[in-house]
């Protein structure tokens, strides 16, 4: 599906989708438990992924409510039993991850799948972690990609992996190794990328009753442990990698002194992605953000170009790549390299995206420069690249660009933010059908 956005300001309230991360993890976290419901989830097509997982495993997930916001949950209770059938988790990096390492709980074998970009994505570190601690786990054509092949009743352990490829691998052993006999401990062999992501972990299994630590030299779970929300429940905080496209939109577009966007549920979190406020900010926008409230502000300024490292907010470069653009001067976004490794090549395709629209952007395998101010942006077909963010991101630039931009696979904002379109146009932004 295409949608033309056309050159146009914007203004007015929004309200913030539910956190995909927190999602996933609440969902996973609630097939664990014996039983418990979550509030507020987001409902996408990735976490309707990790849904799925879970009725594989013998849970039972309970839509019939979502009218109200809750999502009931009769969990697996501990170790998953073995699926029917293949797992294809789609589109969604974080369900394989964390299904990955539940299925190799199992006493059996669990076969994971996914579309195309899925099954390009690496998961070869996560394997050898599961064999290292006594579980099976291969990739059929042995590439460290999908389709995968885990089970063998895990028993647990300490591993040591790298922590430069993908966080997920952590999050998927954490929420695992609470169910295992031993626990799991695990040793970092590099820096920690995307770690603000480990901290959701952290968060959501400490709501889930489940110990989880930082070591010296990484995390550790203990074994033995049993997933039980307070209250039997658990809430989803808003989304900053979705609310940032919001933000951004403001910041590009809204009038300086003006009402400017105004997004509701935005309440703080471990999201490493609430740096898009400080990011706007030092950009130059206006930007307002009420903590206590869950409201954030954000108006135009005049934007200036800045350094961003997105070593722990590696979702939030193709929203910066976009501003960029419109902003004066160079906006260099440093230590990138992890951002190649989502659902597409997103260093590539904001710079080639970008520069369809006429900006000049210089690509290095860690750092994205976007030469701002160069020259106007001007409306262009681009392509989203099956990609959620990109599309998002591009709708942003498109505010800005002079005329029409025609954004290509427009169709899989439903990854993250279903309602991206309505809210869009909600705010005041040209939105057609192509
Ligand atoms: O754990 C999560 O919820 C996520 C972790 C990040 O991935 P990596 O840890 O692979 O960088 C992020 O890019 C992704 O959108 C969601
Ligand atoms: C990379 C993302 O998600 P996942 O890894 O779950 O596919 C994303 O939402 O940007």
């Amino acid at each position: 599906m295409k949608k033309h956005v056309s050159r146009s300001r914007v203004a007015g309230r929004c309200r913030a989708p539910p956190s995909k991360s927190y999602t996933h993890r609440a969902i996973l976290a609630a097939g664990y438990a014996e039983d418990a419901t979550v509030e507020d989830p987001l409902v996408s097509a990735d976490t309707r992924g990790t849904m799925r997982a879970v009725s594989a495993f013998g849970g039972k997930v309970d839509r019939s409510r979502l009218d109200i916001g809750t999502l009931r949950v009769e969990g697996f209770g501990g170790r998953p039993d073995v699926p029917v059938d293949v797992i294809n988790c789609e589109n969604s990096g974080t369900t394989t991850r964390l299904v990955t390492a539940a299925g190799a709980l199992a006493d059996g074998l669990t076969v994971l799948t996914g579309d195309d970009s899925l099954r390009s994505r690496p998961h070869g570190p996560l394997l050898d972690a599961i064999e290292d601690l006594g579980g099976r786990a291969e990739s059929t054509r042995r590439n460290g990609q999908a389709p995968l092949v885990v089970g063998d009743a895990l028993p647990g352990g300490t591993v040591s992996m790298p922590g430069d490829v993908s966080s997920q691998f952590i999050t998927a052993l954490l929420m695992a190794g609470a169910v295992t006999e031993e626990g799991i401990a695990i040793d970092l062999e590099t820096e920690l990328k995307s770690a603000p992501y480990v901290e959701i972990t952290l968060e959501v299994l400490q709501a889930f009753g489940v110990d989880a630590e930082h070591t010296d030299s990484g995390f550790r779970v203990p074994g033995g442990q049993q997933y039980s929300p307070e209250d039997g429940s658990y809430s989803v905080p808003g989304d900053f990698s979705s609310i940032s496209y919001l933000a951004a939109a403001g910041a590009v577009a809204a009038d300086e002194g003006g009402e400017g966007v105004l997004v509701e549920g935005a309440h703080p979190s471990a999201q490493g992605d609430t740096a898009i406020v400080e990011i706007l900010d030092r950009m130059g926008a206006e930007i307002d953000w009420d903590e206590d409230a869950g409201e954030l502000r954000s108006a135009g300024g005049d934007l200036s170009g800045i350094e961003v490292d997105v070593a722990d907010t590696p979702d939030l470069l193709p929203t910066i790549a976009a501003v960029g653009a419109v902003a004066d001067g160079d906006t260099r976004i440093v230590n990138c390299e992890h951002v190649r490794l989502k659902e597409t090549d997103r260093v590539t395709a904001m710079a080639e995206e970008l520069g369809k629209l006429g900006a000049e952007v210089t690509e290095e395998q860690d750092t994205l420069t976007v030469h701002g101010g160069e020259s106007d942006l001007v409306g262009a077909e681009v392509d989203g690249r099956g990609d959620h963010r990109i599309a998002m991101a591009l709708a942003v630039a498109g505010l800005v660009a002079e005329g029409t931009t025609t954004i290509s696979d427009a169709e899989h904002v439903d990854v993250s933010f279903p309602d991206f379109w309505t809210v869009f146009d909600d705010l005041g932004a040209t939105v057609t059908n192509a």
